[in-house]
This record gives structure tokens, C-alpha cells and sequence, in this order.
């Protein structure tokens, strides 16, 4: 096990990535705070035994991220990782979208990570080993450099999301705090499932982009996330790691195997 000893926060961890995340993160050592705006986390905290605590708090909201902050290390005593997961998406035309959707996708998936990794920060930098003062990982998406036509402000809020890990990366590095992002393609959770999978023709065509012909699995993506927060990964921050099936590497359609 790789991260004993070491504490994390986990956003958007109900569900999806984020409780694979976090399942892993306890599975390699960790004790684990899972963070979500919906209560059902707290029964996914309990089933992973005493590592593993829930609170409940809007990662978009600064005051909530205060409480979170504050109860981990109530908890926890300290944090060392950091896995800025929470995010939605929102399906409107560019003509049609409304100028509140937009914000709310950029506050959830942008802003929030701001606020959660400088609150996370400002706890880290008094760590007296400053080698490995913790690191922070963002859950960006090949979105981040691909497009969805009518998921305008998921896409912009992404590309936010990978100079945001860069920007932060440079800021935090004297301090010994690594950043780095993981970019999903296109992984078998009920965002995907509502946004981009609800039918046989949306699958074919992101399995016609997809040349490992097939979507991820949630456990896919914690297994990079395991290996960003531990030593494993000591050498790098402010990169992004594309686990997509080979989408980012494609610049034609593939055969699909139906
Ligand atoms: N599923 C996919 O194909 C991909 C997902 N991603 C990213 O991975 C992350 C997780 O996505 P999924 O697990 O698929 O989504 P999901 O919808 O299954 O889970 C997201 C979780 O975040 C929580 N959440 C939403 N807003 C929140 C807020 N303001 N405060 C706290 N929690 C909040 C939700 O309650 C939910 O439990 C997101 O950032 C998403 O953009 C990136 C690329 C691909
Ligand atoms: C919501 C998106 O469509 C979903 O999340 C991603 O970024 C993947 O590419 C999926 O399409």
C-alpha cells in the first residue's frame, strides 16, 4: 500500500469517479474524507470501515469548503491529497443557453477547485516536511481539448480546469505541493451515461472515436489517481494525463465492433 500514513479529501465522491477514487485511496492506506453536495456518500463512507468519513458540503460555495477543510482535519489531523472531483455538465445549444446554466457549470467545475485547493493549500504549506507537503489532483476531461457542440460551459470550464492544474502547479511548487490532472474520455458513470451515452447512435459515435473500442471504467481513473498522489509520481506536476481509450491520439473515426 502506497499511501499509508497519508489523509485526502475526495469531491463529488457519492458516486462515479470520485467514490472509485476514493475506494482506492483507502485500499492503498489512505483515510478518506468523501465530499459531496448529495447525502448518499455517507453511506459509501461507512462501508469503507473507519478510513473513511463523509461531509456533506457544495465544494462551490467558499464557506462550505471552510467546513470541509476544517472537519478533515478535525478528523484527519492533516491533508495530503486533494482530489478536485465534483462536476456537472449542462446540454444547451450556444443560441439557446442561458447565462446562469453557464455560471453554474463554471462555478461547480472551475471555481470550486480553486477554492478547495487554496483552502487545502494554506493547511499544507505548515507542514514541517518539505519535501512532500501533499499534492492535489484535478479532475479535468478530453474535453479539456476536444468539443461537445451544445455542452458549451463543460468544455470551457475544462480547459479552465487543465491551466488551472499548470497555473497552480508553478505557485505551489517552492512549497512542495505537486498539482496534476487526470483527463478522463469517455468513463461508464451517470454523467456520461445522461450527457453522452442515452442512445445507440451517441455510443456509436464516441466509440467511432474511441480506438480501444470501449468507455472506461470509474475504477480506470483512480488507479491514475492513486498514482499521482503517491511517490510513485514524486518528479511531476502541472501535467495532465489523458486515460481515454486513445480519443486524444485520434484524428479519424474508427471501425465500431457492435
Ligand atoms: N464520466 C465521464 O465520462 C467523465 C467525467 N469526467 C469528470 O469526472 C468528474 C466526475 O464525473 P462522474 O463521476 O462521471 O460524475 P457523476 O455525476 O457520476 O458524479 C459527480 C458527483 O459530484 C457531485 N457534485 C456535483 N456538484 C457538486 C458540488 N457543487 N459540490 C459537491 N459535490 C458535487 C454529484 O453529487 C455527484 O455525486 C467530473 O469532474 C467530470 O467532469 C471527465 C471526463 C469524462
Ligand atoms: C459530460 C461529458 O460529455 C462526459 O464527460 C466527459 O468529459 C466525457 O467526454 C463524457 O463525454
Amino acid at each position: 500500500m502506497k499511501l499509508t500514513q497519508k489523509t485526502a479529501i475526495v469531491t463529488g465522491a457519492s458516486q462515479g469517479i470520485g467514490l472509485a477514487c476514493a475506494e482506492r485511496l483507502v485500499r492503498e492506506g489512505a483515510r478518506v474524507m468523501l465530499v459531496d453536495v448529495r447525502p448518499e456518500g455517507a453511506a459509501a463512507a461507512e462501508a469503507l470501515g473507519d478510513a473513511a468519513r463523509f461531509f456533506q458540503a457544495d465544494v462551490s460555495i467558499k464557506a462550505e469548503v471552510d467546513a470541509m477543510v476544517a472537519a478533515t482535519l478535525a478528523a484527519f489531523g492533516h491533508i495530503d491529497i486533494l482530489v478536485n472531483n465534483a462536476g456537472v455538465t449542462h446540454a444547451a445549444d450556444f443560441l439557446d443557453l442561458a447565462e446562469d446554466d453557464f455560471d453554474r457549470v463554471l462555478r461547480i467545475n472551475l471555481k470550486s477547485m480553486f477554492l478547495c485547493s487554496q483552502a487545502c493549500a494554506r493547511e499544507m504549506v505548515k507542514r514541517q516536511d518539505t519535501q512532500q507537503r501533499g499534492c492535489i489532483i484535478n479532475m479535468s476531461s478530453v474535453n479539456a481539448e476536444l468539443t461537445i457542440p451544445n455542452q458549451i460551459p463543460y468544455v470551457v470550464s475544462k480547459g479552465g480546469v487543465n491551466q488551472l492544474t499548470r497555473v497552480t502547479a508553478i505557485s505551489l511548487a517552492q512549497h512542495g505541493i505537486r498539482v496534476n490532472a487526470i483527463g478522463p474520455g469517455t468513463i461508464l458513470t451517470e454523467l456520461a451515461k445522461k450527457a453522452v451515452l442515452g442512445s445507440p447512435e451517441a455510443r456509436h459515435t464516441i466509440l467511432s472515436r474511441t480506438p480501444l473500442g470501449r468507455c472506461g471504467e470509474p475504477e480506470e481513473i483512480a488507479a491514475i489517481a492513486a498514482f499521482l498522489a503517491s511517490d510513485d509520481a514524486s518528479y511531476m506536476t502541472g501535467q495532465t494525463l489523458y486515460a481515454d481509450g486513445g480519443r486524444m491520439a485520434l484524428n479519424y473515426t474508427v471501425p465500431v465492433k457492435e
